[in-house]
This record gives structure tokens, C-alpha cells and sequence, in this order.
């Protein structure tokens, strides 16, 4: 059975060693594994070469097919998991793309890896919108959920699910990491915290960039918001160190 990563390269699947950048984990060090394709379009989206396979205009190069064979990889779980093994780092972060549209896939790769790997701490990023596969939930050890506000671009039906965002409030292991662009967008994180009751201390405001200039632009006014309002705050590590690069 396979699983379908993203890109570094053409034929090039994206598992990396780093440092987790974002959230309750920032700063430790973490073996990804970025999957391909999502539900979701943010506007923003900083790995949009996971699900927008066209835009490219190249001549002759611009039918989906040909894309999708450049910004997709196949690969066998026992293979993935190998190649996690070798690796450094005791944590995985699995993330996308939205990695919860191959749970099946990602849980029995998982299992394979506490074969030969036992007791990595898994991470698993995701926009709140898919609920676990429940084999998968079962060997996760904390979820980054990051709903998606107006800005994003997405409609509200297809990016805020009432019942989804109910679960993620309700399960202990979910740190909640809200991105922000502008002052405006807070009374809807407010409003998003109050209606599914979203303990402070696992509600997390990132600022929205892809450059070491404008997080700091946004982190100036957003910091401000947290200390006051008893929210954390995390910043976006890897954008500082390695800029907006695939593999990093
Ligand atoms: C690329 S997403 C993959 C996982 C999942 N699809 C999601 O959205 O959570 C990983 C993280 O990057 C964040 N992200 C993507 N583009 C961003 C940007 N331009 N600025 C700040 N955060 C961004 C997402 O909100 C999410 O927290
Ligand atoms: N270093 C680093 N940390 C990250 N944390 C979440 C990431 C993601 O793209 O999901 C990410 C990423 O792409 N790189
Ligand atoms: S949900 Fe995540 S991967 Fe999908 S478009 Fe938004 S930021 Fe990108
Ligand atoms: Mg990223």
C-alpha cells in the first residue's frame, strides 16, 4: 500500500530532519513527512505545490498530469517508515498538504515504524476539517489544528465544521494555532475560543509570512494581543533560519 508525498525536487519525496518551527513543540528536533494534496485553498497556503498542480505555464508542460507527476511521490508505508528510522530526530511532525486525508495509509505506516522504531513522539498538523482515522488516532501523540479564518479564502462551511471543531476542543491532545494577518482577524479567533470553549492555554496566534519581515511586521502587534488577552504566541522558527524554502 502507498502513501503520496509531496515534492522537494521532482521525484524527490519531502522527508526532512529540522526543527519543529511552530507551536508547543518549536525549537525540538523533528524528522517531517509532508503528504500530498488538501481539501482546502488558503490563499496564503505556503506549500500550495502540495494541492495546485497547474499555474504553471511553461510551454508543453502545462497539462495536470504532467504536474501531478512533478509534485507527487508514491511510496510504500515500510519504505516511509525506513526511511523516518534513519533518521535523527525522535519526533515526527506528519503534515501537508492535509495529512488526516490519508489516515489509513498514515496509521498503518506508523505501525510499521513502531516496528523497527519504537516510541517516536508523532505530531500531526492538520486544518481541523478531517476528523482521524481512528487507527491513526490511536498512535498520535499531539495534533496542531489550525482553523481557518475568513482571510484564508475558504468558505466557513468548508473550513469551520461545527462538530469537528467541537471534537478538537474537547480532546486534550490538540493545540490550537490560529493564523493571523491582520488586527481584524482576532474578534473572529474570540469568537471561534468563546463558542467551543478552547482552553487558553492550548490556543496559539501565529503570525501569517513567509518572510523574516513580515512576521516580524505582525508579530509586533500580535505578541501584544496574546500577552494581553492570555493566549500563547509562536512565531514561525523556520522562515527565520531558512526562509520559504521546500525541505526546511
Ligand atoms: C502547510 S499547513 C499543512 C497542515 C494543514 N493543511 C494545516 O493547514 O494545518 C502547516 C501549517 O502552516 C500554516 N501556514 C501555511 N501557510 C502559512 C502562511 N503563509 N503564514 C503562516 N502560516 C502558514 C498552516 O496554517 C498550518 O498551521
Ligand atoms: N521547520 C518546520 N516546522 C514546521 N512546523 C509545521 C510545518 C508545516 O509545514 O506543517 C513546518 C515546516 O514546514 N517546517
Ligand atoms: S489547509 Fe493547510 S495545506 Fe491546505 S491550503 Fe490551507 S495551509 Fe495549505
Ligand atoms: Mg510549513
Amino acid at each position: 500500500m502507498t502513501l503520496t508525498l509531496a515534492t522537494t525536487n521532482p521525484g524527490e519525496p519531502e522527508i526532512f530532519a529540522s526543527l519543529q518551527g511552530e507551536g508547543p513543540s518549536l525549537g525540538r528536533p523533528s524528522t517531517f513527512v509532508r503528504l500530498s494534496r488538501c481539501n482546502l485553498a488558503c490563499e496564503w497556503c505556503d506549500t500550495a505545490y502540495t494541492w495546485r498542480f497547474t499555474g504553471d505555464n511553461r510551454p508543453h508542460r502545462d497539462d495536470l498530469a504532467f504536474e501531478r507527476r512533478q509534485n507527487q511521490v508514491p511510496m510504500e508505508e515500510a519504505e516511509l517508515a525506513a526511511r523516518i528510522a534513519a533518521l535523527v530526530p525522535d519526533r515526527l511532525v506528519v503534515t501537508g498538504g492535509e495529512p488526516l486525508l490519508q489516515g489509513a495509509a498514515v496509521a498503518r505506516m506508523l505501525a510499521a515504524l513502531d516496528a523497527i522504531r519504537p516510541g517516536m513522539h508523532v505530531e500531526v498538523e492538520t486544518n481541523s476539517t478531517v476528523a482521524p482515522h481512528p487507527a491513526l488516532d490511536a498512535r498520535v501523540d499531539q495534533y496542531n489544528v489550525s482553523p481557518k479564518l475568513a482571510h484564508s479564502g475558504n468558505p466557513a462551511a468548508l473550513a469551520l465544521l461545527p462538530e469537528r471543531l467541537a471534537a478538537w476542543a474537547a480532546e486534550p491532545r490538540a493545540f490550537f494555532k490560529f493564523v493571523v494577518a491582520e488586527p481584524a482577524d482576532l474578534a473572529e479567533v474570540m469568537a471561534l475560543q468563546e463558542t467551543y470553549a478552547i482552553p487558553g492555554g492550548r490556543l496559539f496566534l501565529m503570525p501569517e509570512g513567509r518572510s523574516s519581515d513580515a512576521l516580524r511586521e505582525r508579530s509586533r502587534w500580535l505578541a501584544d494581543f496574546c500577552s494581553q488577552h492570555g493566549l500563547r504566541f509562536t512565531d514561525r522558527l523556520h522562515i527565520h533560519l531558512w526562509g520559504d524554502t521546500r525541505g526546511t
